[in-house]
């Protein structure tokens, strides 16, 4: 549910989960975008950290800003924070520019990597802090504090000290706090890395489903593609200082936009290859030749590039993804696309096999080129469910024209 729909429907507010009228603010002029950033760039010295990003953010949605170590997105979110100012650029909020305001004018809740709760204060008068800035009278705190708890399913622990709670609990407490205000933006920074493999998963499921039952607006950041494409709306891919691609998960997955984010994003294949031409039954399929000679084809369409970079001769990049090649226990004919049957074959020799429980990862060689496939077991009656194949074994590979996508380096 968010604010616009509302208006959209003529009610006149919505009551949020920790009991307050939900303000509607004067943003009508930014339609649904409650953060826009404008060529917004960020520079340390010599060092660019952000370089010229424009972003958008729909009321009430997940985002994500997942990149590579050094790519900016701490910065990023640094910025709509107000704890760096932009070298360029303006960024607004809810409509106003904040561009001249502190981080405690901003309406902003923030959860860091390290909780960061005040040792020495109970879980109560931590939730608390930000409401006592805001003068909130001291029965309607309390009130407050026992609803953020309950939303985050730690009730009746306001007399509780920090070292009382467990990591999880505490950044649930974290979290409590950062949303009690209500803010008009959370900004989730690493929330999850300190926390071991189970408990990160579930907290991503239970901080989504608070995000969602509050509807505030969230920034994300993560180095961890599972964890942007597990709690996403959107994902805002990044490269030195750079906004890659911006888009739901799905579609940043499936339909990556350059070599970067399909290497980045999934397990894939990505291979330079040299463009001979176009495939006469579809515009989108172009055949390419590797450096290893081999010929293969696939779906350009991906890729906004121009008429004269898909000319024959043109240097390309052609992603496979590890998931979407088939693995046959028999050698196969080689052959490039095979335009008429809508794969690509090619056979190679298993050089490496690793069982991962409910998939195979093997290493495949294929003449000169080293090919990932992940194989999911399916589970079949009667058959052994967990059938690996053996290493050194030729195999065919197959992978249909539309999942090998031709990229070109923007
Ligand atoms: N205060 C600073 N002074 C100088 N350089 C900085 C400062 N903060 C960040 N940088 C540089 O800006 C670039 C982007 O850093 P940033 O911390 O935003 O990246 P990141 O994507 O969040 O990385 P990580 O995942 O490792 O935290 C890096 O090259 C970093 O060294």
């Amino acid at each position: 549910m968010n604010a616009s729909s509302s208006r959209e429907q003529g009610q006149p507010g919505t009551t949020s989960p920790l009991g307050t009228e939900r303000r509607h603010h004067a943003h009508e002029a930014n339609g649904d975008h409650v953060v826009e950033l404008r060529g917004v760039s960020k520079r340390f010295g010599s060092v660019t950290a952000v370089e010229d990003a424009n972003l958008a953010l729909r009321e009430g949605t997940l985002t994500s800003l997942l990149g590579p170590s050094g790519c900016g997105k701490t910065t990023l979110l640094r910025l709509i924070a107000g704890l760096e100012n932009c070298s360029t650029g303006t960024i607004t909020i809810k409509g106003r520019s904040v561009d001249r305001l502190p981080i405690h004018k901003r309406n902003i809740g923030l959860v860091f990597q390290n909780y960061a709760l005040f040792p020495h204060k109970t879980i109560g008068q931590n939730i608390a802090f930000g409401l006592k800035h805001r003068k909130v009278p001291k029965a309607l705190t309390m009130e407050k504090v026992k609803r953020a708890l309950e939303i985050v399913r730690l009730p009746g622990i306001e007399d509780r000290y920090p070292n009382q709670l467990s990591g999880g609990q505490q950044q649930r407490v974290a979290l409590a706090r950062a949303v009690v205000f209500e803010p008009d933006v959370l900004l989730l920074d690493e929330p999850l890395s300190a926390l071991d493999a189970n408990l990160r998963e579930e907290m991503r499921v239970e901080i989504k489903l608070i995000q969602r039952a509050l509807g505030v607006t969230t920034i994300l950041v993560t180095h961890d593609q599972q964890e942007a494409l597990a709690m996403s709306d959107e994902i805002v891919v990044m490269n030195q200082g750079s906004i890659q691609q911006v888009g739901h998960p799905k579609d940043v997955y499936r339909r990556p936009c350059n070599p970067f984010v399909a290497g980045f994003l999934g397990q894939a294949n990505v291979f330079p290859c040299t463009i001979i031409g176009g495939v006469e039954s579809s515009g989108d399929l172009l055949r390419v030749r590797l450096e290893n000679g081999m010929e293969l084809i696939g779906d350009a369409s991906t890729s906004d590039a121009t008429a004269a970079a898909k000319e024959a001769g043109k240097a390309a990049t052609i992603v496979i993804r590890s998931s979407e090649i088939s693995l046959s226990p028999n050698d196969v004919t080689s052959g490039d696309g095979n335009a008429a049957k809508g794969v690509n074959q090619f056979s190679g020799q298993i050089v490496d096999s690793s069982y991962l429980g409910d998939d195979a990862h093997y290493l495949v060689n294929a003449g000169d080129l080293s090919v990932k496939v992940i194989s999911r077991f399916g589970r079949k009656i009667g058959q052994d469910a967990d059938q690996m194949l053996d290493s050194d074994a030729p195999v065919g590979m197959t992978a249909p024209h539309e999942a090998c996508r031709i990229l070109f380096s923007t």
